[in-house]
């Protein structure tokens, strides 16, 4: 199994649930981060040097997968989540070793 963390513009977040639901996600995490990219976030001119301001707000969305879904899963955010400008985002994908569903007892593939 992977993990797939996306971290997306906010205003993205219903746009990426979405096509993760067509591709046939059924459960995800998602928390409200700040962070920073190439951009560092906002930047100000002082004296002619660049400072950082601020981080900017920022989705995560957490999901495991099936190592056959990521592709797809990964596309689907990609075309959700891209709008072309900076600051769209970024997607790391894990390996995740041990998936257990409480309730039942289920494990790994039986259980993301
Ligand atoms: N190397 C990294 N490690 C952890 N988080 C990161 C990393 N790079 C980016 N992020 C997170 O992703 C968010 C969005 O990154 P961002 O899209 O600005 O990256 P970028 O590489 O600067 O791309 P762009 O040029 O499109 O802005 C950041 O606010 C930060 O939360």
């Amino acid at each position: 199994m992977k993990q797939i963390t996306a971290i997306v513009k906010p205003f993205k977040l219903e746009e990426v649930r979405e096509a993760l639901a067509e591709v046939g996600v059924t459960g995800l995490t998602v928390t409200e981060v700040k962070g920073f990219g190439r951009q560092k976030g906002h930047t100000e001119l002082y004296r002619g040097a660049e400072y950082v301001v601020d981080f900017l707000p920022k989705v995560k969305v957490e999901v495991v997968v099936k190592d056959d879904d990521v592709d797809r899963c990964v596309d689907a955010i990609i075309k959700a989540a891209h709008t072309g400008k900076i600051g769209d985002g970024k997607i790391f994908v894990t390996t995740v070793e041990r998936v257990v569903r409480i309730r039942t007892g289920e494990i790994d593939e039986s259980a993301v």
